[in-house]
C-alpha cells in the first residue's frame, strides 16, 4: 500500500490499550439506526455487521448488492471507501470517545463484484492526543480470501457538542436520532 506518513503513528507510540468497557465477543450493533454504514433502518445503506474480539480491532461484513454498483456488476469505489470508513469508525467507537474521520486513504487492489461478501478487518495502531491511527483490510468472501481494498486513517476526537452543533443531534438529545452505546 502507498501509505502516507500522515496515517502512521509517530515512532515510539505505545500500543493502545482497549477501553475496559469495550464490547468484546458480541455483535457491536449499529451506533445509529439510520447510519448509512451500519443502520438497520437505512433503506439503501450498507448494513455492516461487526464484532470485536479484543476491543481494538473489528471484523465486519458487507455484502455488495445491486444498489452499490459503479461499473455494471462491480462495486463503486466510493461505496467500498464508505464500508472501510464505517468499520474504522466502529473501532474508535470501542474507545468510548467521540471521533470523526479526519483523513482516509484507500488502495483498491482487486475489483469487487456484486454478490461478494467483503470481510473487513480494522484496527487501531496508536492514539496520540486527539488523533487515533487506524488501518483496514477488506478480503473477498473469506477470511483468507484475496485482499481487495486496504485503508488507513486518522480519526480526530471531538467533543460531543460537535454533533449537536453541526448535525443538530447527539446521544438521544433529539427525538429520532438516538445513538446507541
Ligand atoms: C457522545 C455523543 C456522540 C454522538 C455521536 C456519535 C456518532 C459517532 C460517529 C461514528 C460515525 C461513523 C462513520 C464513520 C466516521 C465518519 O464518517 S465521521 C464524518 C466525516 N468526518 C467529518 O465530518 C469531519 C469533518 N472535519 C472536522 O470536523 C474537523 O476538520 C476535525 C477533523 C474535527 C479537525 O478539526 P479541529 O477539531 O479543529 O482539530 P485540529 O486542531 O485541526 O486537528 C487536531 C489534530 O488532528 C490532526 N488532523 C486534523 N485533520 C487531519 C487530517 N485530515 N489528516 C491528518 N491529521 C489531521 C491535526 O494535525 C491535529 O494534530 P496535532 O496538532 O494535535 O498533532
Amino acid at each position: 500500500m502507498n501509505r502516507s506518513t500522515l496515517t502512521v503513528p509517530p515512532a515510539g507510540t505505545p500500543q493502545p490499550e482497549p477501553h475496559p468497557e469495550a464490547s468484546v465477543g458480541v455483535p457491536l450493533g449499529p451506533h445509529y439506526a439510520r447510519c448509512f454504514g451500519c443502520g438497520p433502518d437505512h433503506p439503501t445503506g450498507l448494513h455492516l455487521e461487526a464484532v470485536s474480539h479484543d476491543g481494538l480491532s473489528v471484523h465486519a461484513e458487507f455484502t455488495v448488492g445491486d444498489l452499490h454498483q459503479g461499473a455494471p456488476g462491480l462495486a463503486h469505489g466510493g461505496v467500498l471507501a464508505t464500508a472501510i470508513d464505517e468499520a474504522l469508525g466502529m473501532v474508535v467507537w470501542l474507545l468510548r470517545k467521540p471521533y470523526v474521520t479526519g483523513r482516509l486513504e484507500t488502495d483498491y487492489l482487486r475489483p469487487v463484484p456484486v454478490g461478494t461478501t467483503l470481510l473487513i478487518t480494522t484496527r487501531c495502531t496508536g492514539v496520540v492526543g486527539r488523533k487515533a491511527y487506524l488501518e483496514a483490510e477488506a478480503r473477498l468472501d473469506a477470511p483468507d480470501g484475496p485482499v481487495a481494498v486496504r485503508g488507513a486513517a486518522v480519526f480526530v476526537e471531538v467533543p460531543a457538542a460537535h454533533f449537536e452543533r453541526h448535525g443538530g443531534g447527539a446521544g438521544g438529545m433529539v427525538p429520532g436520532r438516538e445513538v446507541n452505546p
